[in-house]
């Protein structure tokens, strides 16, 4: 089994135990599900820079990045440097995160925050509206046409955006439909971990333009967003490359600065 395989059988495990004993009623009493949603595809289209900011303690393919920041230091930081919006990673066993870092980030930033997780349930879109988030993604490697439809969908009905994300033209041909707001092309395999900015170049033109265009994954360097840009990449989602300096919030100033 590849580790895509293993999270996902994970994911669905950890789903039904929630849902044993945080019933929906709970999580639709939030505050949230009240909050007017802020929209990234919004912020991405205007901005000059277009980057998408991620909290991230640890991944698959590198055991650890940073557990020194705290949630509020890095996405205050992030907000500062002019950030678009942030990503926080809610998975727990693979990348070291929660819910309670959701929840901490909207209590912190104001700009829009996306729910990075392995999504295979409309009550983990709930969780996301009930902890803050404004946005969530959709990994199209782990779900058929039908589930893409059904979860976005729903998302919808909670106005939350919808980021969905591909990293082949066959993820992609299967996933186009109204309900999606982005589509990312994700630069590292998540089966096997190869990391190329080829992958978005390669399959840019065949994203409508009805979506804005997001670049995820092994981004580090200005020249790699001046070369991502003329494909018309309006969004790019960076976390190592923050997280792992000792200042996360500063390096995505300098960053976004140089944009
Ligand atoms: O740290 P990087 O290489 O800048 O990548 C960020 C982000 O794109 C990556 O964390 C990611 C993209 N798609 C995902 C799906 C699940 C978990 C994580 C991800």
């Amino acid at each position: 089994m590849n580790i895509l395989d293993k999270i996902i059988v994970d994911k669905r495990r950890e789903v039904i135990l929630k849902k044993s004993i945080i019933p929906v009623s709970q999580l639709e009493a939030s505050v949230f599900f009240e909050k007017k949603t802020i929209s990234l595809s919004d912020n991405l289209r205007k901005s000059t820079s277009g980057i998408i900011a991620e909290h991230k303690r640890r991944s698959p393919s590198k055991a650890e990045i940073n557990y020194s920041f705290t949630v509020e230091e890095v996405t205050k930081g992030y907000e500062n440097a002019g950030a678009c919006g942030i990503s926080v990673l809610t998975d727990g066993k693979y990348f070291g995160g929660s819910l309670d870092d959701l929840l901490l980030a909207r209590a912190t930033v104001n700009i829009p925050l996306l729910r990075k997780e392995f999504i295979v349930d409309e009550y983990q879109i709930l969780e996301a509206k009930a902890h803050g988030a404004d946005l969530i993604l959709l990994i199209a490697a782990v779900l058929t046409r039908d589930e893409i439809k059904s979860l976005s969908e729903f998302a919808k009905s909670l106005e939350l955006e919808v980021l969905l994300e591909v990293h082949n033209q066959e993820e992609l041909e299967k996933s186009i439909m109204p309900t999606l707001d982005m589509i990312g092309v994700n630069n590292r395999n998540l089966k096997t971990f190869e990391v190329s900015l080829d992958f978005s170049k390669q399959l840019a033109a065949q994203i409508p333009d009805d979506f804005v265009k997001v670049s995820e994954s092994g981004i580090s360097s200005i020249e790699a967003i001046n070369e991502l840009k003329p494909f018309g990449y309006k969004g790019f989602l960076i976390g190592e490359n923050f997280m792992k300096t000792d200042n996360a919030g500063k390096a995505a100033k300098e960053f976004i600065s140089k944009l």
